[in-house]
């Protein structure tokens, strides 16, 4: 057997975890399958020498209560074995799904993140660790472009992202990926060379959820009749999409700051001057980010709204956006308003 201390995915780990040795503390959300169990033996095996504080967050969804009330019992005396805390929160999903009208999979998601925070907040913890490889991301990447994405969608999920913004003295709780760089494969090896065993998810070899249709049905496709290295290359574009979304925010702040006059909750006004470098994707994109900030709403706002508003800055004129948002242009002086009653 190889030694674990020297296997690639605790080099990996470790580099991806810098910025949790210097906060000294790390929930990690754990379902018991193997991603997330390597992750847990992973960080014990770096804490050695580190000396962070850890502990584990499992959240049982209830879909198949005979199933998940064991992987709940076993995950918890795996940590006490392994000297962890444990924390457990549960929800009846199925039922959230029904009263709420949203699929399975979104209040499975939003059940569990509303349960990481509630416990990274009480327990004091700055950053929750969830277990994501690059396999789930090239899968995530292929699942936004059946549904229709942007570049930002190309970079699929980030590395790290704020969950809850700091207030009244508390920091800010951040969500980290710290196995984006690690295959499903690697993880697996570096669990049997620990020997610790793991759980699967029921519900992840489901074909009905999307997500698991990609996975069993679509990338193994590819992989056989049309690249052996689809993965590779879908997380290389992944990367390249990261930098230059980076690169396309910068310019949209200063953009966007040299433009703005003045900014409510409902008028927003800018004095707008064509730099011959600006190209339409940038006017949108100073559009997508000035909604996000405005909090006006955005799930009806696409792609031809953004782009109308671009041809709006180049001849002038009116526009109604959903939410009850007007926009007018007049010399260069840009109006938004949000009418009261828009939602
Ligand atoms: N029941 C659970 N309890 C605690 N953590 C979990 C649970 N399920 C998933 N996680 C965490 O989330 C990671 C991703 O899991 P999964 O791919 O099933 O989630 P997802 O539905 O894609 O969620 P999202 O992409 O929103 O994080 C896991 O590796 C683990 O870290």
């Amino acid at each position: 057997m190889s030694d674990p201390h020297q296997h690639s995915f605790l080099g990996s780990l470790c580099h991806a975890v810098k910025t949790v040795w210097d906060a000294g503390d790390a929930l990690l959300a754990v379902s018991g399958g193997a991603d997330s169990m390597a992750l847990l033996r992973g960080m014990l095996d770096l804490n050695q020498t580190h000396s962070g504080r850890l502990a584990v967050a499992h959240f049982n969804h209830n879909l198949q209560p005979a199933i998940s009330d064991n992987v709940a019992r076993w995950l918890q005396q795996t940590c006490e074995r392994l000297a962890i805390p444990f924390h457990l929160g549960a929800a009846d999903v199925g039922q959230l799904a029904a009263e709420t009208g949203q699929g399975i999979e979104e209040s499975a998601r939003n059940a569990r993140y509303a349960f990481l925070k509630q416990t990274a907040l009480h327990n004091r913890f700055t950053h929750i660790l969830v277990a994501h490889t690059r396999d789930d991301q090239v899968e995530t990447i292929l699942h936004h472009l059946l549904r229709g994405t942007g570049v930002a969608g190309l970079r699929g999920m980030p590395e790290r992202r704020v969950l809850v913004p700091p207030s009244d003295g508390q920091p800010e709780i951040a969500l980290l990926r710290p196995m984006l760089a690690v295959t499903r494969a690697e993880a697996v090896d570096y669990l049997r060379t620990v020997s610790q065993d793991y759980r699967d998810d029921p519900s992840n070899v489901d074909v009905a959820f999307t997500r698991n249709r990609i996975r069993h049905e679509l990338l193994p496709q590819l992989e056989s009749s049309f690249n052996p290295n689809i993965r590779e290359a879908l997380s290389k574009l992944s990367q390249q999409a990261g930098d230059l979304q980076e690169a396309l925010e910068q310019i949209v702040h200063q953009q966007l700051r040299g433009a703005l006059l003045d900014v409510n909750a409902d008028i927003v006004r800018l004095r707008w001057q064509p730099l011959n470098e600006q190209t339409r994707h940038v006017i949108r994109e100073c559009f997508a980010m000035l909604w996000k900030q405005q909090q006006w709403p955005r799930q009806r706002m696409n792609y031809s709204h953004y782009d109308r508003l671009a041809t709006l800055l180049q001849n002038g004129g009116t526009a109604d956006l959903p939410g009850g948002i007007v926009v007018e242009r007049r010399g260069e002086l840009v109006v938004l308003r949000r009418q009261s009653g828009g939602a």
